[in-house]
C-alpha cells in the first residue's frame, strides 16, 4: 500500500475551463455549480471543453459487518445477501437509476455471510472473486480486520479499480450494500475528525431513539478500543472498517491515482473518500459530491473534505443511488461547457 501524496489534477486546464466558462453567452456566474463542475471535469480530464462521459462504473461493495447482530440497525443482516442477488437480477433502487443513466454496474461480495450456494457457479465465482472473509468482527468488541485480511481487502479494492480503469472507465462509483454499514462508516468519521458517537451517529435504515443513542454508544465503545490507534488512518480503517470498507477506500485511492474522477455517494461513499484522502493526501481533489445523506456522519466528512454535495433529495438509501442520480447533472455540465457559444461570439 503506497501513501505517497496523488498528483492534483490539472491546474492548466482548470484554469482554462474558468476562463472559457467565464466567456460563455450566459451573465457571469449563471450556471452557478453547473459551471463549477464543468471547470472540475475539464482539470480531471485535462480537456477544455470536457469530453463527454460514456463509460460510467458503479461497482457495490458488498459485506456484512458483526455489529449488525447488536441492535444498531432496523433490518437483520440476512437483507445483505438478499439484496446482493436484488442487485444481480437488476431490480434494486440503483439498478433502476443506472438502467435509466446507462451506468454500468457490478456487486461483488467482499465479506457477506451468505455463501450464495443457491447461484449458478459461473455467477458465483464472479461474486465471490475477491471475498476476503465473512462478516468482520464487531467493532465494539475486537478488530474488524486482521492484518492479512485488511492487506487481502485493499489488493481486492485496488484490482478491482484495475479492472474497471482497463474496461474503460472515465468516471467511477462506489456503492454499498451491508446491514449495519452506517455504524462503521459513522466510527471512521469519528475517528478521523476526533468527534464522539453521538455526533456522527445517524439512523441510517430508520432505528428509533433507543437504538440511535445505543449506536452512538457503541460508536464511542469501538473509539474507547481504537485509542492511539487513531492517529494512522490505515490502522482505523482495519480496526473499524470491514472487508468491504477497506477495498473502496483502495478502489478509491486507486482511480484517483489513475487521474479519473470519481463521484461519491452517501455515508459509507464519503466515509471511505475521508480515509482515502488521509492515507494518500490529495485523492479527494479527484472526488465529487452526488448528493447529501440525512446521516450526520456525511455532512461532516463532507466538510472536512471540502465538497459541497450536487442533491439534496432526503435520500438514504446507499447502494451508490445518490451518486448515480447526480451523473446526469455531470452530462449537463459538460454539455454547458462544450456547446454554448462565447458572449464574442454574440456579434
Ligand atoms: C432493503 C434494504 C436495501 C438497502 N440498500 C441499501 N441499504 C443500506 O442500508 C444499510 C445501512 O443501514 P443500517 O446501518 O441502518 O443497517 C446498508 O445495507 C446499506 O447498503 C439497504 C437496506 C435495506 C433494509
Ligand atoms: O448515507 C447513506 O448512504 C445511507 C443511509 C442510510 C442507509 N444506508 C446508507
Amino acid at each position: 500500500m503506497s501513501t505517497s501524496t496523488v498528483p492534483a489534477p490539472s491546474a492548466t486546464a482548470r484554469d482554462r475551463a474558468q476562463q472559457r466558462l467565464a466567456a460563455l453567452a450566459t451573465p457571469p456566474g449563471a450556471l452557478g455549480r453547473l459551471g463549477d463542475l464543468a471547470v472540475w471535469l475539464s482539470a480531471t480530464q485535462d480537456s477544455v471543453p470536457p469530453r463527454a462521459l460514456d463509460n460510467v462504473r458503479l461497482v457495490i461493495f458488498a459485506g456484512d459487518h458483526g455489529v449488525a447482530q447488536h441492535g444498531v440497525s432496523a433490518f437483520p443482516p440476512e437483507i445483505t445477501g438478499a439484496m446482493v442477488r436484488t442487485f444481480l437480477a437488476g431490480r434494486a433502487g440503483v439498478s433502476a437509476l443506472a438502467r435509466t443513466h446507462g451506468v454500468h454496474v457490478r456487486v461483488l461480495d467482499l465479506g457477506c455471510t451468505d455463501d450464495f450456494a443457491d447461484l449458478e457457479p459461473g455467477a458465483r465465482t464472479d461474486l465471490q472473486r475477491h471475498k476476503v472473509r465473512q462478516a468482520s468482527a464487531p467493532i465494539h468488541l475486537a478488530d474488524a480486520l486482521t492484518d492479512q485480511e485488511y492487506a487481502e481487502a485493499w489488493r481486492a479494492g485496488e484490482t478491482v479499480a484495475r479492472e474497471e480503469l482497463g474496461s474503460g472507465a472515465d468516471l467511477l462509483i462506489s456503492g454499498d450494500m451491508g446491514i449495519g454499514n452506517t455504524t462503521p462508516t459513522a466510527a471512521l468519521v469519528a475517528a478521523a475528525l476526533g468527534l464522539p458517537g453521538s455526533a456522527v451517529a445517524g439512523r441510517g435504515t430508520g432505528v428509533d431513539d433507543t437504538a440511535l443513542a445505543h449506536k452512538a454508544a457503541l460508536v464511542d465503545q469501538a473509539l474507547a478500543r481504537l485509542g492511539d490507534r487513531a492517529a494512522d488512518p490505515a490502522e482505523v480503517l482495519r480496526v473499524l472498517g470491514s472487508a468491504d470498507l477497506v477495498a473502496t477506500t483502495a478502489f478509491l485511492v486507486t482511480t484517483a491515482r489513475a487521474g479519473v474522477p470519481a463521484l461519491l455517494d452517501g455515508l459509507i461513499g464519503v466515509a471511505c473518500g475521508l480515509l482515502a484522502d488521509r492515507i494518500a493526501p490529495g485523492a479527494a481533489a479527484w472526488f465529487a459530491a452526488g448528493h447529501r445523506s440525512p446521516e450526520p456522519g456525511q455532512s461532516l466528512a463532507l466538510e472536512a473534505l471540502g465538497l459541497t454535495p450536487l442533491l439534496d433529495l432526503g435520500m438514504r438509501l446507499g447502494e451508490g443511488s445518490g451518486a448515480v442520480a447526480a451523473v446526469p447533472l455531470l452530462h449537463s455540465a459538460i454539455a454547458l461547457l462544450r456547446d454554448v457559444a462565447l458572449l464574442e461570439d454574440l456579434g
